[in-house]
């Protein structure tokens, strides 16, 4: 059936327009980005500047692509006064967007580069450029690049020392333990101490072992890893500290995502073959490893961890499981698992590493204590029954949630309302402390569900808005003009939004791995503390780097082959999403202030809700609201826990 258009205060569509249409082109993209203006020199206006063309003031707003952009970067991180930041800031311009004229750019900053050594007394102009790029080059390395691969701009660099150690063993061997972690095995509960004994007792006889820490969300299996990496890395060996997420990773001191450590594909399947060479430096890092530790191994593929066997048996040349290394994983099967896009049950389970052969092959240990929330043993035991799918269910096969978690649901806005009040009390008072921030999340179960109450939020955050606008390019560039439109539309998960809204003092999360070694990894957090056009100024809210000042530019960003978009793009933008609120899946590994916890639709994978439940320290720490069916059923308190049996059985099996 059809009904009359309804009339709306709209001007009218803007029709496609081609970027050989030039100042048409730039016009439309204007008028698709500018707010409220009311004449075309409204419209060329920016920072109180009238440009005489469109494309001068559209590349003026960072909605072109061009050198000037990164000039404009520099610049404005200039300002700033930190040549530490600046340089770290100009490597990451030079991998990741490609400037087209990089000797230049060079040119133009060396001198703010170099503000630092300047101050130091007696020394030439020459040695000040060495140790410029000397330290360029350290960060070039940290992210796996060489200053010597840029001799069209620096010409033949003498490497100084460092440069010329294999640069992955360099950053491994300085990883600074903390006098924290030191003191850790001293805390040791008798389960965690008995575990860290065994281990080193393999590591320090160099026998071979292949451990699995089995124990709950919460019962100190990170705690356990820290102490360990600690013991051997004071010893002046290697250990390599790996998880499956980026989240996780960022726990750990020195911790990459495996994926990215051990060179594994995201889209592994059963036929992956290793891709690492037996003569590079990675190699030979992984060889000279004490101790390789893998944390939530629960959320990753049985494929991965079979390719670091594979990986280890090749580099050791010997056929004993994982090159007769000592590797450690952890998990709780009870936790969720990897993400099978558009799978059934069956495919989640049989992906697991419970359902590989070297399942069996792994040395259990145990971990009983759970040290998150020993002061509420009621809560341990809910947790439990959560996690093993043991809470009784009513005749719609949903569990009851007791009173005290809940937040009653009366209006979809009201009751998010309180949701975010009991999560986040006291916004304008504690907005600009990071901690307060850093230790509160809300967790819901889809990105679209993340992209929504983020919105809310920083709408409610205080202080004025900066939004930032996504540059979006087909691969195809012939595709350009027919799907511009349509791809800003586009949310894939791991890309940034194409209008992205921050506030200062707002916390985000790193969307890439920018710079690893030094804390910038995909997952870890940071909080905004001021915008330029092309550069935000921000510092490091979690992990080891916690409270580092980094510069973030914009750089291109490919949405990952798992997402299958019907149309392939590059977006351009600042490679970081807001986080007052995360997935589930994304969050798990946190030791958390408080979680509210907004079930819009029921959890629908094995563990999310024991996941969610268990990232809080204390029944009063957590709350949750559970949008019910109907508009008639508000007093609904009950939601579906998704448990797979057959995980439970395989994974407890000598327990229950
Ligand atoms: N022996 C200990 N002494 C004091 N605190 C501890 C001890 N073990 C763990 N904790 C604390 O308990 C909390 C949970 O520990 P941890 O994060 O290591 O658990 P986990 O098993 O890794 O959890 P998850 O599976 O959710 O990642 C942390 O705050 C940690 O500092």
């Amino acid at each position: 059936m059809w009904s009359r258009r309804k009339q709306r205060l709209t001007i009218g569509c803007i029709v496609t327009c081609h970027p050989t249409e030039g100042e048409r082109y730039y016009l439309k993209l204007l008028l698709m980005n500018v707010r409220g203006p009311k004449s075309y020199e409204d419209l060329r206006t920016m920072d109180g500047t009238c440009y005489t063309t469109f494309r001068e003031a559209a590349e003026k707003r960072g909605l072109l692509h061009s050198d000037n952009n990164l000039i404009a970067c520099m610049s404005e991180a200039v300002s700033y006064q930190m040549p530490y930041s600046l340089r770290r800031l100009f490597a990451t311009l030079l991998v990741y967007c490609n400037p087209g004229n990089p000797k230049d750019l060079w040119k133009k900053y060396e001198n703010s580069m170099s503000e630092d050594f300047k101050s130091i007394s007696n020394v030439t102009k020459n040695y000040i450029q060495q140790l410029v790029l000397n330290h360029i080059n350290e960060v070039l390395l940290s992210m796996g690049r060489n200053i010597n691969e840029f001799k069209d701009i620096f010409g033949n660099v003498n490497s100084s020392k460092t440069t010329n150690e294999a640069k992955e063993i360099y950053f491994e061997r300085n990883i600074i333990v903390s006098e924290e972690d030191i003191l850790l095995q001293s805390k040791l509960n008798v389960h965690q101490k008995r575990a860290y004994d065994i281990i080193l007792e393999r590591v320090y006889s160099n026998k071979s072992g292949a451990f699995f820490i089995d124990g709950l969300g919460g019962t100190g299996k990170t705690f356990l890893y820290r102490a360990l990496l600690a013991a051997i890395r004071t010893k002046g060996c290697i250990a390599l500290a790996t998880a499956s997420s980026g989240v996780a990773a960022s726990i750990l001191p020195g911790g990459r995502t495996a994926h990215s450590r051990f060179k594994i594909p995201i889209d592994i399947d059963e036929n992956f073959t290793c891709n690492i060479s037996k003569q590079s430096s990675l190699a030979t890092l992984i060889r000279d490893s004490k101790l390789i530790v893998w944390d939530e191994v629960s959320m990753a593929k049985k494929y991965t961890i079979e390719a670091l066997d594979t990986l280890l048996k090749d580099l050791m040349n010997t056929k004993t499981l994982f090159g007769g290394k000592v590797v450690i994983f952890g998990g709780d099967f009870r936790q969720t698992l990897s993400v099978v896009r558009n799978g059934k049950k069956e495919d989640f389970i049989s992906q697991s590493l419970l359902y590989s052969h070297i399942w069996n092959h792994l040395e259990k240990l145990c971990l009983s204590e759970n040290m998150r929330a020993k002061n509420d043993p009621a809560f341990c035991a809910y947790l439990m029954r959560i996690g093993n799918g043991e809470e009784k269910t009513n005749n719609c096969n949903k569990i009851e949630i007791p009173n005290n978690f809940v937040i009653p649901f009366t209006h979809e806005i009201e009751s998010l309302n309180l949701l975010f009040n009991v999560t986040y009390p006291d916004f304008h008072t504690f907005y600009s402390n990071p901690s307060f921030i850093t230790s509160r999340i809300i967790l819901t179960t889809k990105n679209d569900f993340v992209d929504e109450i983020n919105g809310m939020l920083i709408r409610r955050f205080p202080d004025d808005a900066t939004v930032y606008t996504a540059i979006d390019k087909t691969l195809e560039p012939n595709d350009q003009c027919q799907f511009e439109d349509f791809l800003h539309t586009l949310h894939p998960a791991n890309l940034s939004p194409y209008k992205l809204t921050l506030k200062k003092n707002c916390p985000v999360i790193l969307l890439r791995n920018l710079n690893p070694t030094e804390g910038l990894c995909n997952g870890t957090r940071l909080i905004c503390h001021d915008f330029k056009s092309h550069v935000i100024s921000a510092t490091i809210s979690s992990g080891d780097f916690k409270t580092k000042h980094v510069f973030i530019p914009k750089i291109p960003l490919l949405a990952s082959q798992d997402e299958k978009l019907p149309v392939p793009f590059k977006r351009t933008q600042f490679p970081i999403r807001l986080c007052f609120a995360m997935t589930i899946n994304k969050a798990q590994g946190q030791t958390l202030d408080f979680v509210g916890i907004y079930l819009r639709e029921p959890v629908f994978s094995h563990g999310q809700l024991y996941v969610a439940l268990s990232l809080a320290k204390c029944l009063d720490n957590v709350k949750i609201l559970i949008r019910p069916p109907t508009a008639e059923d508000t007093n609904d308190h009950c939601t579906y826990n998704v448990v797979y049996d057959e995980i439970i059985r395989k994974a407890f099996s000598q327990y229950l």
